[in-house]
């Protein structure tokens, strides 16, 4: 495999497509630790997501995940992303450069149903399905260009996407 390292492994694409719950099930495949991006901000912050979105501006958190990339010192572990961490160049830049970047795929209509009730999504709040479709599409295409590999979820099972992600990892760390 050309390019950067393949210590981390980073979990990419739009909401609810799965990052967090295939995170946490292939860290436990792969016996490496896991980090939520989200999670992780919050953390640091001490605030939720949609109050420093209210307080501080979007830009700002697109900050403070850049910052997180920048910053972690965690070598070999999983990193589930947020929705919109893969939209910033330097970002991708820094995913490909320190690890392998999997795109978990999943198509909208599954995904709209997922998060449409979700209370923490400031984004999902404030928007209609319409102009969060939109929002999918116009980013697919940077998930499709910072991705190592896309793993297609359509009609697979949690375990069942874990599996595959796992085997992928494997072969493209022995290339
Ligand atoms: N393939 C799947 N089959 C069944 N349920 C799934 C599948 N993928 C994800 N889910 C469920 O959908 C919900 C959203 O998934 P998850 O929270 O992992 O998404 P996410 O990508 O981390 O979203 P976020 O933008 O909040 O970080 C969870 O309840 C999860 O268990
Ligand atoms: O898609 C997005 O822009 C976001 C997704 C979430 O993971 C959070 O990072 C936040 O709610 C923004
Ligand atoms: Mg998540």
């Amino acid at each position: 495999m050309s390019g950067g390292n393949m210590k981390r492994i980073y979990l990419i694409g739009f909401m609810g497509c799965g990052k967090s719950a295939i995170g946490r099930r292939l860290s436990f495949l792969l016996k490496v630790p896991f980090y939520d991006m989200d999670k992780e901000i919050v953390r640091q912050t001490g605030m939720t997501i949609p109050e420093i979105f209210e307080k501080f501006g979007e830009n700002h958190f697109r900050d403070l995940e850049t910052e997180f990339l920048r910053n972690f010192q965690e070598e070999y572990c999983i990193i589930s992303t947020g929705g919109g961490t893969t939209m910033r160049k330097i970002n991708r830049r820094i995913m490909r450069e320190t690890g392998l970047v999997l795109f978990l795929d999943a198509p909208f209509k599954e995904i709209w149903r997922r998060i449409h009730k979700d209370p923490n999504r400031p984004i999902v709040r404030r928007s209609t399905r319409e102009e969060i479709e939109a929002l999918f599409k116009s980013r697919y295409p940077y998930y499709k260009a910072a991705a190592h590999i896309t793993v297609r979820t359509e009609f697979r099972s949690l375990r069942q996407i874990t599996q595959y992600a796992a085997f992928q990892v494997i072969r493209l760390k022995g290339e």
